[in-house]
């Protein structure tokens, strides 16, 4: 591996003061589908040593549907959405009590949470669970995450716990994921189809010829395939998240990682934004959009003025003080996203007054 990947896991470790790590799936299961207890237990293990290092960890973890298919008797046949969320909801507590015998032995107490992009997108929400989820860490519990299957439905749903895990690791601001996968890098080719395919330990920009390596394929019980994780990291490393893939059922993999034996490293230059910044940027919904004239648009560019009224020429859309809007140059080029502190109703283009403060505004990327 190149020095320099291997110094970058190294400093990645030395600054990890808290750690999002996704489990998929298939490293949960045995061969007959069932729950299996071994990579519970190595998982645990590691995530007792990681805590006794002073980091603090937050598990995302799949396999309620597969453990819900194996109770209801589903076996591995394809089954409709609404089958899918009744195994979800059967699995889902087998699952918990999965986790909850692994970490009892090592001392740790599990607490489970259950989410939908709505908790994510709305503020109030968002910092309610973010205070959860610290209230949580202090008293030393794990936080277990899943999608709440139940109620998620095609349009409004995560899809997958590789994008979810990254949602969770901006909420906590983590310093890294980690998706433990069945595999143990990503490679050039899908390992099972390509024997030729070769193992890649560092990407550091994820682009078209990353994400055709992945293709659609991905193994049994898994959802997302190695495309989601592609994704994920493509997306996560554009707001400064550093993502790594590996194999999950190794008794030290994670650490292992850390020291540059194992697994992918999707890198990042970008330094990693305040949590606030991350929802207002990646995971807010805009609800409206301001236009600004050319000086507006030229000293927001800038990124280290206010948006005053009297830069902006017109307006769209419905929104109310505290949501986020987009704000666009004359061309209609998206410069930034931003809270906004007066609703669409009391905005009057040209007047004087605030409308966006330069703490609540987040530059979007120059288009390619
Ligand atoms: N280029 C690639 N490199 C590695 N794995 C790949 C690649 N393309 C496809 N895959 C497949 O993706 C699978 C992992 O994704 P997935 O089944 O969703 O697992 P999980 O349950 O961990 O989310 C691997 O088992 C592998 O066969
Ligand atoms: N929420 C689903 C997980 C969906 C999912 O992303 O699965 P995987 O690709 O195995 O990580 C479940 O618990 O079964």
């Amino acid at each position: 591996m190149a020095e320099s990947c291997k110094e970058r896991r190294a400093e990645i470790r030395k600054r990890l003061r808290v750690l999002v790590v996704k489990v998929g799936s298939n490293i949960l299961t045995g061969a007959d589908g069932a729950l299996s207890g071994r990579s519970f237990s190595r998982i645990a293990r590691q995530i007792r040593r990681l805590r006794d290092e002073g980091v603090r960890v937050v598990l995302v973890s799949s396999g309620a549907i597969a453990a819900g298919r194996e109770r209801i008797g589903f076996g591995r046949r394809p089954l409709s959405l609404a089958q899918k969320q009744a195994a979800a909801s059967a699995g889902q507590t087998a699952l918990m009590g999965q986790w909850e015998k692994a970490f009892r032995r090592h001392g740790l107490g599990v607490a489970q949470i259950l989410l939908t992009p709505s908790d994510i997108a709305d503020r109030e929400r968002f910092t309610n669970l973010e205070r959860t989820v610290e209230t949580l860490l202090s008293l030393g519990l794990v936080p277990v995450v899943n999608e709440n299957d139940a109620v998620a439905t095609f349009e409004i749903r995560f899809g997958d716990n590789d994008r979810l895990s990254a949602y969770v690791a901006g909420l906590v601001r983590a310093q890294c994921l980690l998706l433990l996968s069945d595999v143990d890098y990503l490679y050039t080719a899908d390992p099972r189809i390509d024997p030729e395919a070769r193992p890649l330990p560092c990407v550091r920009h994820v682009n078209d010829r990353t994400l055709r390596m992945a293709g659609l394929s991905r193994s049994g019980l898994g959802t997302g395939g190695m495309s989601s994780k592609v994704g994920t990291a493509q997306w996560a490393n554009g707001w400064g998240l550093p993502v790594g893939v590996l194999k999950g059922d190794l008794p030290t993999g994670i650490f292992r990682f850390f020291e540059g034996k194992t697994g992918t490293l999707f890198d990042t230059d970008r330094s990693l934004p305040s949590n606030r910044k991350i929802w207002i940027g990646q995971f807010s919904v805009p609800q409206g959009e301001l236009h600004l004239d050319a000086g507006a648009a030229l000293a927001l560019r800038s990124g280290r003025t206010s948006l005053l009224g009297r830069g902006v020429a017109s307006l769209s859309g419905d929104f109310l003080r505290g949501e986020t809007i987009l704000l666009k140059d004359p061309q209609g080029t998206e410069i930034a996203r931003g809270i906004v502190r007066k609703s669409s109703r009391a905005i009057v283009p040209g007047e004087e007054g605030l409308l966006v403060h330069r703490n609540d505004l987040v530059l979007s990327d120059p288009s390619p």
